[in-house]
């Protein structure tokens, strides 16, 4: 089990945006997360890698229980995660941008070096240039990271996270504003990531057909509470499901 958010809740004000939501995620599993609008997917996310802190529930990283700790803790476990809007840093050029993560893993302390000895450490996650080659953006090495357009800053942004040498990425909406066949690029990438680097792969999509046809597992949230959590064809075929979020169209192009 490489994450366990049990019961997380959390409120603001008067809002409860997640809603007693427990979830488990393994070791190379490659999980969507989708529902409507508001519906507490981010704020689920920011709670699971320590950016806010839940009012109640549990969340417990490879083991250790990082319940109220902060995100350089998360990350310190091995958990990298991307923004709804690309953080990059716009005046430095790209390969700084990826040797900037790659500092963060040199400096992890020793104890909570969770992903092993150095040696083993994907060949492809060694060094800036390995990992441009990775996500396609060894040509825009160079340029200012604000030059690029935006859909290659969306795979800079993955490439900063895969620098830090996660066990889990957690991806929120990085199909957002990209043309069809950029998302199935990024869909496949993902993919491969996941298959090459033994990841698990937490993904928040609006773009849900794209997302129901990469991924093994979908959970749907709903006003902050997990309404279904099943294999895509399960999800699509689930009645609250289809009230709530997806209607029939989605059901009918996925015979049973
Ligand atoms: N910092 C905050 N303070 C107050 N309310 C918030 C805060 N962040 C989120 N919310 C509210 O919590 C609810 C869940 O928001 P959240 O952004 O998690 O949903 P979402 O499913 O990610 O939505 P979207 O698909 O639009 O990104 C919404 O009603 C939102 O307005």
């Amino acid at each position: 089990m490489v994450l366990d958010a049990r019961d997380v809740t959390v409120r603001f004000g008067g809002l409860v945006a997640v809603d007693a939501v427990s979830a488990t995620f393994r070791a190379g599993e490659l999980v969507g997360i989708i529902g409507p609008n508001g519906a507490g997917k981010t704020t689920f996310f920011n709670a699971i890698s320590g950016v806010q802190a839940p009012t109640s529930g549990r969340m417990v990283v490879l083991g250790d229980d990082l319940t109220g700790k902060g995100p350089h803790r998360y990350a310190a476990h091995g958990l990298a995660r991307t923004f709804q809007t690309p953080r990059v840093f716009a005046d430095m050029p790209v390969a700084a941008n990826i040797a900037f993560g790659l500092k963060f893993a040199g400096r992890r302390q020793r104890k909570y070096w969770l992903w092993g000895e150095e040696s083993t450490v994907p060949w492809t996650l060694r060094d800036a240039g390995r990992i441009l080659q990775l996500i396609g953006l060894s040509q825009q090495a160079d340029l200012p990271a604000g030059a690029i357009t935006p859909s290659q800053q969306r795979l800079l942004e993955i490439g900063m996270a895969l620098a830090t040498r996660p066990k889990l990425l957690l991806l929120d909406e990085v199909a957002a504003g990209l043309t069809e066949a950029e998302i199935d690029n990024m869909a496949h990438l993902i993919r491969r990531l996941r298959d090459e680097l033994d990841l698990t792969v937490v993904w928040i999509e609006h773009a849900v057909r794209v997302l129901l046809r990469h991924v093994e597992r979908v959970i749907v949230l709903h006003q902050g509470r997990k309404i279904a959590d099943g294999t895509p064809h399960e999800v699509v075929h689930d009645p609250e499901v289809v009230e709530a979020y997806l209607g029939d169209e989605m059901t009918e192009e996925q015979p049973a």
